[in-house]
C-alpha cells in the first residue's frame, strides 16, 4: 500500500468539504488520501483582507506544499492571485459548482422586495458596486467571517440578507436558506467562483499526472478566460470585476453543431455609478484570449479609470466558508 496521498485544506467547514471532494475523488482513482488542515492567517484575522493583503487564505497553503507538509492543495480558485507561482502546478480544476452569487434574506424575501435602506451585508467591492448600480437603495454594510458567522448576522437581526456565493452554500448543505440565485444579468460573479483548483509541486510528475485526471476541462477553459479578464485589467480579486464564462453549444461555419466559449465580464466604479459591461463568443481553445479581448474593450472605455483607487491583489472578500 502506497503512502496516502496527504491533502492540505483550510481549516473551515467549506475548505474541508472541497478539500473532501478531491480526497474522494483520489481514493476513487485507487489511491489512499487523506486531509491535511493547515491554518492561515486569514482564518485568525478578522480585519479587513483589503488590509491583511494578497492571497492570505492561499500562501500558506502554498507554503505547506513547498514544505513538502502536503502533497497537493485545494483552493477556492477565486481566491488564488492571478499572477502563477514558480514551482508550483494547477494540476486539475474540477468540475464547477453553481458560479452565481445569493441572496439568503430575512423572511423570505428576494431583493427586489427588500424595502429601501434594508441593511444587505457584503465586503467584496464586485458586490458592492453591483448592488449599487441596481438602484434599489440599499444600505450595504461591511461583512466578514466565516459562513457560519456571515449567516448568524441576520439571525441576530443586525443584517435583513447577506450576499454570498452559491457555491459555498450548496457544498455545505445550505442551499434551502437562499431565498434569491441573482441572475449574472444582475450580478457577475468572480472570477473562477465556484471553481477549485487542485495544486501540486510541478516536479512531482507522477502525481501531476494522476491529479490532472480530476480536470474538467470546460471548467478549466472557463476559468482562464475569466482569470485572463482579471489579470488584464491588473485587478486584484478585491477589484470590482466580475466575469461569467460558459461553455455553449453553437453553430460552425459548415451548419455543424460545435461548443464555444461564451464570455461576459463587468468592471464597476466602487459606488455602483458606472458599470462597464462586454461579452465575446469563442473556440473554447482561445478562452484567454477572449478574456484578453473583453479586458482590452473595458479598458478602451475607461475601467481603469473607473476602477482607479481600488485595492489591488487581495482575495475577495474576507474569509470564505
Ligand atoms: N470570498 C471568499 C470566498 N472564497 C470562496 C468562497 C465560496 C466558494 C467559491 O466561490 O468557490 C467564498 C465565500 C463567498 O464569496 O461567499
Amino acid at each position: 500500500m502506497p503512502d496516502p496521498i496527504r491533502v492540505g485544506t483550510r481549516g473551515s467547514v467549506l475548505a474541508r468539504t472541497q478539500a473532501g471532494t478531491v480526497r474522494d475523488a483520489l481514493i476513487a482513482a485507487g489511491h489512499p488520501a487523506e486531509l491535511v488542515i493547515i491554518s492561515t492567517s486569514g482564518d485568525k484575522s478578522m480585519s479587513p483582507v483589503e488590509k491583511i493583503g494578497v492571497g492570505v487564505f492561499t500562501a500558506e497553503l502554498r507554503e505547506a506544499i513547498r514544505d513538502d507538509r502536503v502533497d497537493v492543495a485545494v483552493h477556492s480558485f477565486k481566491d488564488l492571485p492571478t499572477a502563477a507561482e514558480p514551482g508550483l502546478t494547477i494540476a486539475a480544476v474540477p468540475p464547477r459548482a453553481d458560479a452565481r452569487d445569493a441572496l439568503v434574506a430575512r423572511d423570505g424575501m428576494t431583493l427586489g422586495e427588500l424595502p429601501p435602506g434594508a441593511r444587505v451585508g457584503t465586503s467584496a467591492p464586485r458586490r458592492v458596486a453591483q448592488l449599487r448600480a441596481l438602484g434599489l437603495g440599499l444600505d450595504v454594510q461591511p461583512l466578514r467571517g466565516n459562513l457560519e458567522r456571515r449567516l448568524g448576522r441576520i439571525d441576530a437581526g443586525e443584517l435583513d440578507a447577506v450576499i454570498l456565493a452559491r457555491a459555498g452554500l450548496d457544498r455545505t448543505d445550505r442551499t434551502g436558506l437562499i431565498t434569491e440565485t441573482i441572475d449574472p444579468l444582475q450580478m457577475l460573479p468572480a472570477p473562477a467562483q465556484g471553481a477549485l483548483a487542485v495544486e501540486c509541486r510541478s516536479g512531482d510528475e507522477a502525481l501531476v499526472a494522476l491529479v490532472r485526471r480530476l480536470d474538467d476541462p470546460d471548467t478549466h477553459a472557463a476559468v482562464a478566460a475569466e482569470r485572463a479578464v482579471l489579470a488584464r485589467l491588473e485587478a486584484g480579486c478585491t477589484a470590482p470585476v466580475g466575469a461569467l464564462a460558459e461553455v455553449v453549444d453553437s453553430t460552425g461555419p459548415d451548419g455543424a453543431p460545435v461548443l464555444e466559449l461564451s464570455v461576459r465580464a463587468a468592471a464597476a466604479a466602487e459606488d455602483g455609478g458606472v458599470v462597464l459591461r462586454a461579452s465575446r463568443v469563442g473556440p473554447v481553445a482561445d478562452a484567454e484570449t477572449l478574456g484578453r479581448a473583453i479586458a482590452d474593450e473595458l479598458l478602451a472605455r475607461g475601467a481603469a479609470d473607473l476602477m482607479a483607487g481600488t485595492p489591488g491583489g487581495a482575495p475577495e472578500s474576507g474569509v470564505p466558508g
